[in-house]
């Protein structure tokens, strides 16, 4: 099962031992790869050098100068939470082409959104490898691009890409139980989701901001042959297992 972890489920070191756990007990029983984001470090390394980044369409729209820090700030939590993951080894999707990618270009098929990236391909090869000698892989968000340099690209999106390249289900871990049709009242908890429905929530607004590119990347799984993609809270104990099984959170149909 692929496990995206996003920043939001790591707003503490306590959070991140709780799901450090969860993945840990979830691998007894499947193999498991971890792909990571973590907004709020990248957020906070680009802040403390004074290096300006806007979001469009969800996206950091990133000059090279700000690539330079995601990529730095992302490769040191890469580390970090391969060591509270264990018998883990954290990559960045450029190490071995992992995540190999191109320039996400605008409307107008101008590069508007810099160093901004979506995977072409993945090296499924190497997962399995790293799974069948008992390692978790964590794979940070950086993906290669034909010319060897660096792609910021949504962890959404990156881990997404792996499911279906590996086609296995995935859950993305997040800070909400799932998707809402009126987030935040508790009572309106989507729990399945079609194709359909995930374009009129995007179009009517109640889809909004960061999830966004969730959803388009659970359906971008599924159309590449991951069995199932849901979307559930980081904080809930056991979710991981519940989330597969489809007692958790939201999950997306085609
Ligand atoms: N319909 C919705 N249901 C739930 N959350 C939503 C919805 N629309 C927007 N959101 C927002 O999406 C956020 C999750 O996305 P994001 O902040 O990017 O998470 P992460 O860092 O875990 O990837 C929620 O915290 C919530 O603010
Ligand atoms: C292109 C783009 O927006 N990249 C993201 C990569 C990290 C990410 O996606 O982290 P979360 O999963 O925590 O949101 C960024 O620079 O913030």
């Amino acid at each position: 099962m692929i496990v995206k972890y996003g920043g939001n489920a790591m707003k503490s070191l306590e959070l991140r031992r709780v799901v450090a756990r969860e993945i840990a007990a979830l691998r007894a029983h499947l193999p498991v790869v971890v792909v990571h984001g973590g907004g709020p470090v990248i957020e906070a390394e680009l802040s403390a050098r004074g290096v300006p980044s806007e979001f469009r369409q969800g996206l950091r729209v990133t000059s090279p100068e700000a690539m330079h820090v995601v990529e730095m700030a992302l490769a040191k939590l890469n580390k970090e939470l391969s060591a509270d993951i264990g018998q883990a080894l954290g990559l960045m999707g450029r190490d071995a082409a992992l995540l190999v990618g191109e320039l996400l270009l605008d409307g107008a098929g101008l590069a508007t959104f810099g160093r901004v990236g979506r995977v072409t391909e993945v090296n499924a090869a190497l997962l399995r490898t790293l799974l069948g000698v008992g390692l978790t892989p964590v794979v940070g968000c950086v993906a290669v691009d034909v010319q060897g340099e660096p792609l910021n690209v949504n962890a959404d999106w990156a881990a997404g890409a792996v499911a279906g390249a590996l086609e296995e289900g995935i859950v993305f871990l997040t800070d909400v139980d799932g998707v809402y049709r009126a987030y935040p009242d508790p009572d309106s908890l989507v729990h399945m989701l079609g194709a359909q429905e995930v374009r009129l929530g995007i179009d009517e607004g109640w889809i909004a901001g960061g999830m966004i590119p969730k959803v388009q990347a659970a359906l971008e799984a599924l159309s590449r042959g991951a069995p199932f993609a849901t979307i559930a809270s980081g904080m809930a104990p056991g979710v991981l297992t519940r989330a597969a099984t489809g007692e958790a959170g939201t999950r997306i149909v085609p």
